[in-house]
């Protein structure tokens, strides 16, 4: 669907990209992760041609990116990024909507669309659809962001750094929230994060960068048990790769925890029921990872 061939780019004397071959396949969430400088907002930045490689090519199903009229290609690219960009004098329902009507779809459809995106997204149009930016915590600004890319029904959706501002439990209910309107809506999703258990918990795979280059493309487990070479191997080290070992153990579970529980807190017994009725044989893993990971979360 998105393919990097061998993609360079430079900024004065700063070679900012080396090398780059990626191919992001149709309907999966990739992940772009590495430490700060390493080139991934460059890289996401490129697909909708925000910024251009120096070499190389972009194609976007089979079509050079070059070749294609950005007004178009922007059509179909969803981008949120951590400062939400929210126009300020617009209230949050014409925050949403402005996309449709510039579509010249009728207030009706645009209706029912700001209305059932909003929804989905977990914030109802009665309560904020009045509401300005500035009356929105970063987090819910941040939910609106989205809504806003997703209502154009995009092919493609880029995220960088998108859940930045979120505390720890509504980070991670809109994360399981936005991976599930993805893999509903067959969405192309590419996302830049440092964040390594944001990583591992979201992403189908993972494009390591550091210093400009790939250093690993691979599913969460492989990055974690089969790193390619010592950079990846330091990358996942220490606290963060405790943690991420415990995401992924926990990818198992979460989508088994009874809806509620993450509100309640009850998360234990829902855990334990989950355990005793899967008959997992990673049931000390597991339980282990979950300790640690709540440990963290609350
Ligand atoms: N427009 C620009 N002009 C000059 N240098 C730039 C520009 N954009 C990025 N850079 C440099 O390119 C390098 C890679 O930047 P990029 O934003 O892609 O990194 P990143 O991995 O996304 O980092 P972070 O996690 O901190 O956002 C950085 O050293 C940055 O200073």
């Amino acid at each position: 669907m998105i393919n990097f061939q061998n993609i360079e780019k430079s900024f004065g004397e700063q070679l900012v990209l080396k090398s780059i071959n990626l191919e992001i396949k149709k309907g999966e969430l990739m992940v772009l992760l590495g430490a700060s400088g390493s080139g991934k907002t460059t890289m996401l930045r490129m697909i909708n041609g925000l910024e251009n490689p120096d070499f190389g090519s972009i194609q976007i199903a089979n079509k050079r990116l070059e070749n294609r009229p950005l007004l178009e290609l922007r059509k179909e690219i969803g981008y949120v990024i951590q400062k939400v960009g929210l126009f300020p004098h617009y209230s949050v329902y014409d925050n949403v909507a402005t996309i449709l009507r510039l579509k010249n779809e009728k207030e009706q459809v645009v209706k029912e669309k700001v209305e059932k995106w909003l929804d989905k997204i977990g914030l109802r149009v009665s309560v904020y659809g009045r509401k300005f930016p500035a009356e929105l915590s970063g987090g819910e600004a941040q939910r609106i962001g989205l809504a806003r890319a997703l209502v154009a029904k995009p092919k493609i959706i880029l995220l960088d750094e998108p859940f930045s501002a979120l505390d720890p439990i509504s980070r991670l209910k809109i994360r399981n929230e936005f991976r599930e309107i993805q893999k509903e809506e067959k969405l192309t999703a590419v996302m830049v994060t440092h964040d390594v258990l944001e990583a591992v918990s979201m992403a189908d795979r993972i494009c390591l960068l550091a210093h400009g280059e790939i250093q690993q493309v691979g599913t969460p487990q492989e990055i974690i048990y089969k790193p390619k070479n010592q950079s990846v191997k330091e990358f996942v080290k220490g606290d963060q790769f405790q943690a991420a070992l415990a995401s992924v153990s926990l990818r198992e579970i979460i989508p088994f925890l009874k809806a509620d529980a993450l509100e309640n807190q009850d998360l234990d017994s829902s855990v334990l029921d989950y355990l005793q009725e899967a008959d997992s044989t990673y049931h000390a893993i597991v339980l282990n990872a979950f300790y640690k990971w709540k440990e963290e979360l609350l």
